[in-house]
């Protein structure tokens, strides 16, 4: 045979392999409707404009009925999910769902912890964890931390008396302060320096590259990936933060000894973890590490974006900030003026609660979630769903669609009066059982005491020519910042900041 004819015979072959692949692909789950694409590059255009990507990805589940399938190069579709009842069948089918692939991403981070673990691994850890974390009595220690905190908090937004304030970088300080303390014990006072601390400073970093990576089309594989120079950041930043908690692990078994070996008194989540026990067994120092670092990535950024969009919204209504106020003055009376409230007192604002809500249903600030078929698949409606379908929970897409949520770019506290009933598999801002956010209550408490605190001290103005751009990454974020104008309201009520502001941290 000629050279060209067994040329000719592999590039015949070769183009029937790809077309093959092809057809295996494109039918593929091919029960569920797709909007338009572009062969082989399938829906990129659909995700390459970020600031559109959330509103055109809405339209097109909504067009769909709730589920579609999604090309992102020649590869296997994963299906996005806004619908109800899928949702409620597969949650209740649990067994057969882990967390997406992308979550892999942040495994030389966070390990096998609570977000990114599957299978009994999580269960036991879930298990162990979330009747703890949630006592009363510890989120009341949390309260004094947060307290201590937004003071600090108040005397940096001081600077901005009657001045606009991208509130995006001065709530990451703030919420930083408190996920360090709260997990670790540790003070880093990063809301009092002007730059980042080691530590924060690679927390930020290793953010950014998984950020990055989970949205880079080419970044996505390791051949790539581990090419890179963003491998070199990564091993740099694990580094430090590995660095720093063996420091604080050490420290605190020391405490412990000095303290007699059973004392279990528990001030912050690394307590909670040294005291716990699995199987009789107590944690080792991988899980323990595995675990804070999953609570920092976790707590941090989703809690500093949620507070600043909802003072956004707050001073983009004026109507609904007067109402705010007039239910502090109600529920606080003569302790208006006195910067810290009570845990009872925080549970006594029906308004701020159902006002924190609606920013949150507006802006789920994790807007998508993966997971992943396991074991045999699951059948849903006569559709046989193959193990290893990946698909998309999208809680944008179930916040954004008007027969759930009627009029749903309306800015309406009243849809979460304890009049209206919120079904818990169309509204998730935390997420759905059984892998919900284990910081609800956390982030909640978090953000009505700043909240309360901050509204009390300034009014909030709305700046007319400032327009949010808000883009997906893992999270939300505004690539034209968070920035609203500040007014202090009354001198009576900026009693001099108690907080200490330690500036000696060596982390
Ligand atoms: C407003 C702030 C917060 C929001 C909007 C939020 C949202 C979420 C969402 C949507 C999930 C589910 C993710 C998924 O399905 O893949 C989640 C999981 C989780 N969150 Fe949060 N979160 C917030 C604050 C916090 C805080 C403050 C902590 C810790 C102190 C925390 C700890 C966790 C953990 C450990 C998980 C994993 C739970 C599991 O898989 O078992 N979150 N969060």
């Amino acid at each position: 045979m000629e050279i060209f004819e067994i040329i000719e015979a592999l590039i015949l072959a070769l183009t029937a392999l790809f077309l093959i692949h092809l057809f295996r692909i494109y039918t593929y789950l091919n029960e569920f409707p797709t909007p338009s694409f572009t062969p082989i590059i399938g829906h990129v255009f659909d995700y390459s404009n970020p600031s559109k990507a959330l509103e055109t990805i809405t339209k097109n589940v909504i067009k769909c009925g709730g589920i579609m399938r999604q090309y992102l190069g020649p590869q296997h579709p994963f299906l996005v999910v806004a619908d109800k009842d899928f949702l409620e069948f597969t949650c209740k089918n649990n067994r057969y769902i882990s967390k997406g692939s992308h979550y892999n991403y942040i495994k030389p981070w966070l390990g096998e912890g609570l977000v990114t673990s599957n299978g009994e691994k999580w269960k036991q850890r879930r298990r162990a964890l979330s009747t703890k974390f949630s006592q009363t009595s510890l989120l009341q220690n949390f309260l004094d931390i947060f307290n201590q905190k937004s003071d600090i908090l108040l005397s940096v937004l001081d600077k901005y008396h009657n001045k606009d304030v991208n509130l995006q970088p001065i709530m990451k300080r703030f919420t930083f302060d408190i996920i360090c303390e709260t997990a670790m014990g540790i003070c880093l006072n990063q809301q009092s320096q002007t730059t980042n601390t080691e530590y924060a400073a690679s927390v930020e970093t290793l953010c950014d590259i998984y950020y990055n990576r989970m949205s880079s089309y080419l970044m996505r594989y390791d051949f790539f990936y581990q090419r890179s120079d963003e491998i070199v950041r990564e091993k740099k930043a694990l580094a430090v933060i590995d660095d720093i908690l063996e420091k604080i692990l050490n420290l605190k078994s020391e405490v412990k000894k000095s303290s007699g070996e059973n004392d279990a008194t528990t001030n912050d989540f690394l307590d909670l973890l040294l005291n716990v026990e699995i199987d009789g067994k107590r944690l080792n120092k991988d899980d323990i590490r595995e675990e804070v670092n999953t609570f920092i990535l976790a707590g941090y950024d989703t809690s500093s974006t949620a507070l600043s969009l909802i003072l956004y919204k707050i001073a983009e209504h004026p109507d609904i900030q007067k109402k705010l106020l007039e239910e502090q003055k109600e529920v606080l009376k003569e302790d208006f003026k006195k910067l810290h409230v009570s845990f009872e007192n925080l549970h006594k604002m029906p308004y701020l609660d159902m006002v924190i809500k609606e920013t949150l249903r507006m802006h789920a600030i994790i807007p998508m979630s993966g997971r992943r078929l396991e074991k045999d698949g699951l059948k849903y409606d006569n559709i046989n769903l193959p193990s290893t379908v990946n698909f998309s929970i999208f809680m944008h897409g179930f916040h954004h669609n008007p027969e759930y949520f009627p009029e749903p770019e309306k800015f309406r506290p009243e849809r979460f009066s304890s009049n209206e009933k919120i079904d818990k598999f169309t509204y998730m801002p935390f997420g759905v059982k059984p892998r919900q956010c284990l910081g609800k209550n956390f982030a909640m408490l978090e953000l009505k005491s700043a909240i309360s605190k901050i509204l009390r001290t300034y009014q909030l103005i709305n700046i007319s020519e400032h327009q949010l751009d808000l883009k997906p990454k893992l999270l939300l974020y505004s690539a034209t910042g968070i920035c609203i104008k500040i007014r202090k309201r009354s001198k009576n009520i900026t009693k001099k900041q108690e907080a200490s502001v330690n500036l000696s941290t060596s982390y």
